[in-house]
């Protein structure tokens, strides 16, 4: 490596091996190079920026210290990885993250050998870590496992459950808790308040000389038997923690930002071999280095794209409320009528827009952290009370709450209200955040109710809908981003359960929508209408129960059905179909098409992009409807 100071440092690694030869006294500077790098991209893509700049000084030194990708680093979450990605051979296609054909914006596999573990959902790393810990040592292939696990991450059950069958392993795992105060939002819970007070009883300027004791004493100490070097780590940090009580072996905290206090700690762990898990603990800051300060709560959690010389983000035009926001408006104006009406967060307050519900009413809005199994649980012992729980979650995130749903509500028939936000596609986090697959599971369970507007007034109503109805589960599902435009209702209607509407009546073709495909589906009917084909158009309003009457208007007065669904195969139009067949609604030769989403995981890209892969947008649902007006009743001419 030259020692020339002009050249950046980063444009000298195109491979990982260049990066173990920059000395030590020049990572640093590297590191501040790699922040910048990561700004700089972020401001052009937007996406996941504060989380992978509070790392960029762990990611420089773990890969100097440790031989990935032989050794495996793990990220949590992987919304943090950013800055792994640049210096693991992705940097020229950092501009390309989280668009159609670009880098994913989490780790994956498919996508590098860096990536030994693919996320997107979090507290998911130990468990992981260590199983490729015990599978390294059942292998006879030694190597470093190592886990990087942030405190928001930490208080789901899944890191519990992971620690607690690590703290009893004989398998070396090393864990690093990246704590930055924050998850999304504030942190909450019991944890997070420990995980201050540990920090705050070892202020930093006690961590040089923890690093001088450990340099100097790991060795020797571990060299002897792992039980006694777990005993010299609780010396040294002078904290009996809940940690080592697990039987980890607990070393911190250190200041993550500074190269220079991690390089020696994590050589020691590289070097000495003992049995059993290590945590080292590691303070960051959220967002540290970014240049524009101060503009955001979240600590740039997430951010648009913006300019990077003066930080303007840029910002959608319109005026059109997204769901989040007509939820939450529609949900603060039943509380104000409704004092049994709670709300439950799983760490997104923002995100499902529950922070504006909070404002106005702190005692019943409740952030669990990220915790969705408890979430459900706990709502269901609300409901149990007589209370009225809105269980606010992303529809990929309630996937962690499914025996909770099953078990612990829809078995005992709670009248717990599912608000599930990000419904369907939800466009640049890609196949793990996609909000599918909950019609499908949620339309084979018994009692279940499951709404889906189609529009941003329909919302209004459903969620006044879901406040009145009592009996059991129901769910409330509404995609990602702004509504159609409609015009808002002063005054909310609670709709009959399992009806849906006849939005215009047509010829030989009808469409039964679900959800908000109803407005490309009703694009696709007027363009069939400047063909001279009238299409009738259905809004089922709800996955269950089906309605069984429009269903057999359908069949009896048109030839041809499709039915349109922004979920996987399995969902709505399934439930449709065995309909039609049980009760005989087919056997007059009524052909339909089901047009769901491909069995197949749609990868990062915009959510139209998205939807016209799948083929269920509105140009994809004309060509159905031509396809099959030209078919005869055979289906002979019926191909897409
Ligand atoms: C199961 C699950 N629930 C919720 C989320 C949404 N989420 C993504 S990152 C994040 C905060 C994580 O905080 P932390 O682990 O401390 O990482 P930081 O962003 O602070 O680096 C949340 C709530 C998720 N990805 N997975
Ligand atoms: C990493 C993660 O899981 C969240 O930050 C998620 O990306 C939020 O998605 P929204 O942007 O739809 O709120
Ligand atoms: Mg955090």
């Amino acid at each position: 490596m030259t020692d020339d100071n002009k050249t950046p440092l980063l444009d000298k690694i195109s491979a990982i091996k260049d990066l173990r030869r920059i000395p030590e006294s020049d990572l640093q500077r590297l590191a501040a190079e790699l922040r910048h790098e990561t700004i700089r991209a972020v401001a052009k893509t937007g996406g996941h920026l504060g989380a992978g700049l509070g790392v960029v000084e762990l990611t420089v030194a773990l890969h100097y210290v440790f031989n990935t990708p032989d050794d495996r680093l793990i990220w949590d979450v992987g919304h943090q990885a950013y800055p792994h990605k640049i210096l693991t051979g992705r940097r020229d296609r950092i501009e390309t993250l989280r668009q159609r054909d670009g880098l994913s914006g989490f780790t994956k596999r498919d996508e590098s050998e860096f990536d030994p573990f693919g996320a997107g959902h979090s507290s998911t790393s130990i468990s992981a870590g260590l199983g490729m810990a015990v599978a390294s040592d059942l292998q006879s292939t030694p190597r470093n496992v190592i886990a990087v696990i942030g405190d928001g991450a930490m208080s789901a059950g899944m890191a519990y459950e992971a620690m607690n069958n690590a703290g009893a392993s004989e398998s070396r795992l090393i864990v690093i808790l990246n704590d930055n105060d924050m998850s999304i939002s504030q942190p909450v819970g019991a944890m997070s308040s420990y995980l201050s007070r540990l920090i705050t009883s070892e202020p930093f300027h006690s961590i040089r000389d923890l690093v001088r004791e450990v340099t100097s004493k790991f060795p020797a100490e571990i060299e002897r038997t792992a039980r006694r070097a777990k005993d010299v780590a609780r010396d040294l940090i002078g904290v009996n923690s809940v940690f080592s009580q697990l039987g980890f072996m607990h070393i911190g905290p250190l200041d993550g930002h500074d190269v220079n206090q991690l390089l020696p700690i994590l050589k020691n762990l590289r070097d000495t071999h003992t049995n059993g898990p290590v945590l080292l603990h590691v303070v960051t800051e959220k967002g540290h280095g970014h240049p524009f300060k101060d503009q955001s709560h979240e600590k740039y959690h997430a951010v648009p794209k913006f300019d990077i010389i003066t930080g303007t983000q840029q910002k959608s035009a319109g005026n059109v409320p997204n769901y989040t926001s007509v939820f939450a408006n529609s949900l603060i104006k039943a509380a104000e009528a409704d004092s049994k009406i709670v709300a439950i967060t799983a760490a997104m307050p923002s995100g499902t827009g529950l922070d504006k519900l909070k404002a106005k009413f702190p005692s019943r809005v409740f952030d669990v952290g990220i915790a969705e199994q408890h979430a459900v649980t706990f709502a269901a012992g609300m409901a149990s009370e007589g209370m009225k729980p809105f269980c606010a979650l992303y529809s990929t995130f309630l996937q962690r709450g499914y025996d909770q749903l099953i078990h612990d509500v829809c078995l005992q028939n709670l009248p717990v209200r599912f608000a599930i936000d990000r419904a369907g596609v939800v466009g640049a986090d890609g196949a793990t955040h996609a909000g599918i697959y909950d019609v499908a599971y949620l339309s084979c369970l018994p009692n279940m109710v499951i709404m889906c507007p189609s529009d941003e007034a329909e919302l209004i109503h459903m969620v006044a809908t879901s406040v009145a109805y009592d009996d059991g589960p129901s769910a409330l599902r509404y995609p990602r981003g702004e509504g159609v435009g409609c015009e808002l209702p002063d005054e909310a209607e609670i709709l009959p359960i399992g009806k849906g509407r006849m939005i215009r009546e047509g010829d030989d073709i009808a469409i039964l929508s679900l959800g908000t495909r109803l407005t490309d589906c009703l694009a696709a009917a007027d363009a069939m209408a400047v063909q001279g084909v009238n299409v009738a158009v259905a809004d089922a309003r709800f996955a269950k129960p089906l309605d069984t009457d429009l269903l057999a208007h359908l069949a009896t007065n048109y030839r041809k059905l499709v039915i349109v669904e922004e979920n996987s195969p399995g969902g709505f139009s399934a439930h449709v179909m065995t309909y039609l067949a049980n009760h005989g609604l087919l056997d007059t030769g009524l052909q339909v098409r089901l047009m769901t989403l491909p069995d197949i995981y749609i990868e990062h890209d915009s959510q139209a992009g998205q939807l016209a892969l799948a083929g269920i947008d509105a140009a994809g649902i004309e060509r159905m409807l031509t396809s099959l007006s030209s078919a005869s009743a055979s289906g002979k001419a019926s191909t897409l």
